[in-house]
């Protein structure tokens, strides 16, 4: 059995700044992941977009297929994708649907798909809604960040991070039925998030695990609950490498309980331009930056074209 961990509760509109970003700096280089609350994104758009999102992944498979993923937009249906390539398994025992940047936000919002309104009608408006949110809810949680790495608020918006992030809402479904099988089988198998920040929302069933020490063995798993109203929140491997390590994109994977689970993960990562580059505070003569620097969209890119590679 997994040991389960407790894990810090940021409030996004806490009156003292100070504090709040000491505990997020604690967590970040402790874990990794926090909850956060206040986050502003309503319950009841929460539970539209679960519904909505069921909806979709209940559809025949066909119908689904029409919308098979393009320019990382749409449908991946299951097994297709294997988050640890190096697991010699068939692919993860899971179902998604990506949706990039909005339309009224950049010139590439046209790329994302959308099921037909005489399907689902509203499905469209509620996801759109609930990105501008959680973007929303993101943006502000990057000024914290940059506060609990002791720079200024802006930092990383002067850094051109935050004007029109390339950000993806995907729409996860783990089916509870598991396939008889000689091989293990991951709902997502281990890996760590691409981008700065990752916005986790679950249905409250259980499987997500995360492992603090990847290089230690035996990798020992710690369970991460789910607490209502909150996001779980982790840190990706583009802050990871501006941190020079300092903050930590933790590994974790979902394993599969035998029921049926539900969750949207947004992934807030930069604008492709934006250079990702080790901070001058998080690194010295003893401890030189340990990456060199990237264009956000090059990372990106190469990190999906491993993730689908098979
Ligand atoms: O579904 C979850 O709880 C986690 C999903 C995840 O880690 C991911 O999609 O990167
Ligand atoms: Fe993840």
């Amino acid at each position: 059995m997994a040991e389960s961990l407790q894990l810090p509760i940021i409030d996004l509109i806490s009156p003292d700044r100070v504090s709040t970003a000491r505990a997020i700096r604690q967590a970040c280089v402790e874990v990794g992941f926090f909850y956060l609350i206040n986050h502003g994104v309503e319950e009841k758009l929460f539970k539209k977009v679960l519904e909505h999102s069921k909806t979709y992944f209940s559809l025949p498979v066909e119908e689904k297929m029409k919308l098979v993923r393009r320019n990382n937009r749409g449908y991946t249906p299951l097994y297709a994708e294997n988050l640890d390539p190096s697991s010699g398994t068939q692919g993860d025992s899971k179902e998604s649907f990506y949706i990039g940047p909005l339309e009224d936000s950049t010139a590439v919002g046209t790329l994302n798909q959308w099921p037909a309104v005489e399907i689902l009608p509203c499905w469209r408006s509620i996801m759109e809604d609930y990105y501008k949110r959680v973007l929303d809810a993101g943006i502000r949680l990057i000024s914290l960040i940059a506060l609990a790495l002791e720079l200024d608020e802006d930092f990383f918006h002067k850094a051109g991070a935050c004007d029109s992030p390339n950000a993806f809402l995907r729409l996860l479904h783990y089916p509870g039925e598991l396939q008889l099988s000689e091989q293990v089988v991951y709902g997502a198998s281990a890996h760590s998030d691409y981008g700065m920040l990752t916005l986790l929302a679950t249905d409250g069933v259980g499987g997500l695990q995360v492992c603090r020490e990847k290089f230690k063995r035996p990798q020992i798993w710690e369970d991460v609950h789910h607490l209502s109203g909150t996001f779980i929140v982790n840190i990706g491997d583009m802050m990871e490498r501006w941190t020079n390590c300092l903050f930590r994109s933790t590994l974790h994977r979902v394993m599969p309980t035998g029921q049926e689970r539900f969750s949207m993960a947004f992934f807030l990562e930069p604008n492709p331009d934006c250079v990702v580059e080790c901070l001058k505070s998080c690194c010295s003569d003893s401890s030189p930056p340990r990456y060199p620097p990237i264009r956000a969209g090059d990372y990106l890119e190469e990190r999906l074209k491993v993730t689908y590679a098979a």
